[in-house]
């Protein structure tokens, strides 16, 4: 492949492998792929604050590929506020069983989604430009989700008061957090529980990362 993105390929492959995560190599092109689109078109719709193709790679797409295990049992997914298509994008691209739809308010953001859904012939991936609280469930392809997932979208209260929702009866809220965020833990509404807290290892991103679940107290 050529692009800026090229140079870090290696860099993307050894950070899959360091996942413990074997992919197609057509599958890694799409995100290579995915990559050089957030890059290309970023300035014109302000995707992102990460400019260099070494952070994109560590930041944007092995974070978000770092939840891939922990949502084996997922089958439908709604990312909310994803911005340029994070994480949402990526989770569409290496598992195309999963059914991903992605909330995003920002018009020029959800264009670039819809946009990239089309350069990378993602069938599975679908976009609603609508805020999250004024989607209904009957919006989503099969109603309401089994896995609702957000990354940097707002604090854990405000993602359940927003979009719970959307998650269907047994299905559960992913939200993707740096360092654990217990003050946010003390402050979830009634009716929902934290049910398991991931912390998770994103190779060459010197950082914490958590996956949280949250469901609905029994
Ligand atoms: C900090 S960005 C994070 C984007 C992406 N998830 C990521 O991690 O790169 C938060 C996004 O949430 C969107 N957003 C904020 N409030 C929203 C709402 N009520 N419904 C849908 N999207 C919302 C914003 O437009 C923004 O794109």
């Amino acid at each position: 492949m050529s692009g800026r993105l090229a140079p870090c390929a290696a860099q993307l492959a050894e950070g899959i492998a360091g996942l413990g995560l074997v992919l197609a190599q057509e599958t890694v092109d799409l995100l290579l792929a995915f990559g050089e689109l957030l890059l290309k078109w970023n300035k014109v719709y302000n995707l992102t604050a990460i400019r260099s193709p070494q952070e994109l790679v560590t930041h944007h797409l092995l974070d978000a590929l770092a939840v891939l295990p922990h949502l084996a049992a997922v089958n439908r997914l709604a990312d909310i506020g994803s911005g340029g298509g994070l994480p949402g994008v990526v989770l569409a691209i290496v598992r195309p069983a999963l059914i991903v739809t992605s909330i995003e308010t920002v018009g020029k953001k959800a264009s670039f989604q819809q946009q990239a859904k089309i350069e990378l012939g993602l069938g599975n991936f679908g976009v609603l430009h609508q805020r999250v609280e004024q989607v209904r469930a009957a919006a989503l392809p099969g109603g309401a989700a089994d896995g609702v997932i957000s990354r940097a979208f707002s604090s854990l209260a405000d993602f359940v008061t927003l979009s719970g929702h959307l998650v269907a009866e047994g299905g559960a809220l992913y939200a993707m957090k740096g360092l654990r965020p217990d003050a946010e833990i003390a402050a979830l509404p009634a009716g929902w529980a934290v049910s398991a807290i991931h912390p998770l290892e994103v190779p060459g991103l010197g950082a914490e990362r958590h996956l949280l679940v949250i469901r609905r107290a029994p």
